[in-house]
């Protein structure tokens, strides 16, 4: 049996913005792997586009990184992010290689409107000014919407293509789910100490994620 979470925060944050995190989780393009009915022209564009966004999520968890070493006073924090920041180091080699295999040449793909936004929200993100409350809990939303959404594709059920499992096994994968449930349990433990101005602003940031996310999956249905 799991050990039963405690409530937090977030989960009620959830439950208020229900349908705007189905919206970043059960996105048609996710649905389309799943079932799969998917477009390739859809994940290619997809695998370029994600390819630029991890590449700009690389200092922000370095950053978040630095941040779990100096402020959080909980060694492990920093054990649980810098396991983040590894398992990029092996993500952007299997992009590399799925690009090969796809034929997306990353040099000639250029970031498109959403995906510019979104990492924009991310550099805003390593400013001093933000708390550490509300960056974990950017971070962990981040994490956990791919969580989810790939998980998805490897339900019982399923139809998602043979050469688009790994694609799903990379974010879909057990220790991942375990990895977001540690950022999780990081970002509940500082919402509890943060005061009504960050809590406020840990949920605005929360629903951001969320947004920009739907926006970059919108990405995947082609044009700008
Ligand atoms: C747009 C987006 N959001 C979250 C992730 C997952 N984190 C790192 O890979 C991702 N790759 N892309």
């Amino acid at each position: 049996m799991e050990k039963p979470e405690k409530r937090g925060m977030i989960d009620t944050w959830l439950d208020k913005h229900r349908s705007l995190y189905t919206a970043a989780t059960r996105h048609d393009f996710v649905v389309s792997i799943r079932d799969g009915s998917v477009d390739l022209s859809s994940f290619k564009t997809w695998l370029g586009q994600d390819y630029l966004f991890v590449r700009g999520f690389v200092p922000f968890v370095a950053n978040v990184l630095i941040r779990a070493c100096k402020e959080s006073g909980v060694t492990s924090d920093m054990e649980v992010v810098l396991g983040g920041l590894a398992s990029l180091n092996d993500e952007i080699e299997w992009f590399k290689s799925e690009g090969s295999k796809w034929s997306v040449d990353f040099s000639t793909v250029v970031a498109q409107k959403a995906n510019q936004e979104y990492r924009r929200f991310l550099e805003a993100m390593m400013s001093s000014e933000v708390e550490y409350s509300v960056v974990m809990t950017a971070f962990w939303a981040i994490e956990a919407v791919y969580q989810e959404s790939f998980a998805h594709c490897l339900e019982e059920g399923n139809k998602t293509p043979a050469e688009l499992t790994g694609a799903c096994n990379r974010w879909g994968n057990d220790g991942f789910k375990q990895y977001c449930l540690s950022v999780k349990s990081i970002a509940e433990r500082c919402l509890e100490n943060a005061s009504g101005e960050a809590l406020a602003e840990a949920e605005d940031v929360l629903v951001r994620v969320l947004e920009h996310e739907v926006a970059f999956w919108e990405m995947s249905r082609g044009g700008q």
